[in-house]
């Protein structure tokens, strides 16, 4: 059993921007990476082999929806999330709070957890940092994340101030109910809304507490990026340069070119999958919406310049096509080339900031999408 860890291989010297690699132990994690969400064990629409295909090292997966549905013990006695879903590389599973609070009819906030309705059938459950944890660990996934409260923006800052400290005996309280030496990684995730020195207390007793990677909650909630990127430089030079970081839930290409330049390491976003469903495709000269009647006739590829399956072998007119026809092939299609367009854009940063050329890259990134 290879135990977790991260090399820092590469600091860039005119950016915060970093190369590094997770190892776990079903596999490497090239950092900075963007993370494929499969919320209910499938990145929607896409093959294992189709994940590998685009590069996919690391996908993330989600308690909430798992416990409730098909349950933690059925996936454990069917020998796992991996098995059962057929993905032999690391997962990252969410811990619940944040989807109880965007999904689930909230009922209760408590020392003890969060008492909730499922959004599925409205039976009541009670989630406590134990119960996070446990059912992550039934699940077997390679990194797994404290049970947390997203705080909602705006929040007044006496409630950001007595829900991150919560948070942060919650986290305690996950550390303290991990099994022995089941391999995998514990993240600690950063609370404190937008207020930098709830910020820095978080960080601050977190460390005390020490995690194997540490997160940013609380961002991708609703606020300004400029907002989001305040917070990323408020927050991340307190945290251990030796240790992972992981902005949840963010975001746009922009928003991870932003946040790698501030020493960022992983991303999770539903954005290439979700807006994939709905026709937005990503492109190296910024979105394009394929339902438009201008693509009715256009035979080009998404994207002249990716080079993924579908960019090699079908036209925007085919696209839009399956698109208004309400074909299943439409989701599948959009979804592989926007993942492909993520991560390739990852791999390009790593790539630049091995050359210490981050700068330009981020230059050239903008200049693309400003001259189309
Ligand atoms: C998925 C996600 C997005 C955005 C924020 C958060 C957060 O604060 N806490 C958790 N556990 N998850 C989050
Ligand atoms: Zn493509």
């Amino acid at each position: 059993m290879i135990p977790f860890s991260f090399d820092l291989l590469h600091q860039d010297t005119r950016t915060q921007a970093r190369r590094g690699r997770i190892h776990t132990s079903r596999g490497k994690i090239e950092t900075p990476i963007f993370m494929p969400v499969g919320t209910q064990a499938t990145v929607k629409g896409l093959l294992p082999e189709a994940l590998k295909e685009v590069g996919a090292q690391i996908i993330l997966a989600n308690t909430y929806h798992l416990f409730l549905r098909p349950g933690h013990q059925t996936v454990q006695d069917l020998g796992g999330l991996h098995r059962f879903m057929n993905w032999d590389r690391p997962i990252l599973t969410d811990s619940g709070g944040f989807q109880v609070f965007s999904l689930g009819q909230l009922r209760k906030i408590s020392e003890e957890g969060v008492l909730f309705q499922s959004h599925l059938d409205g039976s009541t459950h009670l989630l406590t940092p134990e119960l996070a944890t446990g059912v992550q660990e039934a699940l077997g996934a390679d990194i797994i994340m404290a049970f947390d409260e997203c705080i909602a923006y705006p929040s007044p800052r006496d409630y950001v101030q007595r829900s991150t400290d919560l948070s942060a005996r919650w986290a305690r309280r996950c550390k303290e109910a991990r099994r022995e030496g089941d391999g995998s990684a514990l993240f600690g995730i950063v609370q404190g809304g937008m207020f930098p020195d709830l910020r820095r207390k978080s960080c601050e007793d977190l460390l005390e507490i020490g995690f194997d990677g540490y997160a940013l909650g609380g961002l991708s909630v609703g606020e300004e990026a400029s907002v989001m990127y305040d917070v990323m430089e408020a927050t991340l030079p307190h945290l251990p340069h030796d240790h992972p970081r992981y902005v949840m839930g963010v975001g746009t290409p922009e928003n991870l070119i932003e946040g790698i330049s501030r020493g960022v390491d992983m991303f999770d976003c539903v954005m290439p999958t979700r807006n994939a469903r709905n026709g937005v495709l990503f492109t190296s000269f910024g979105r394009i919406s394929i339902k438009q009647a201008r693509y009715a006739r256009d035979e080009q590829p998404v994207d002249p310049a990716c080079g993924c399956y579908v960019c090699r072998n079908y036209s925007r007119a085919y696209l839009r096509h399956l698109y208004q026809s309400g074909e299943i092939l439409a989701s599948v299609l959009n979804t592989h080339h926007n993942i492909h367009y993520y991560l390739d854009l990852m791999a390009s940063a790593r790539s630049a900031i091995e050359a210490n050329s981050f700068v330009e890259f981020k230059r050239d990134f903008y200049h693309q999408r400003a001259t189309h």
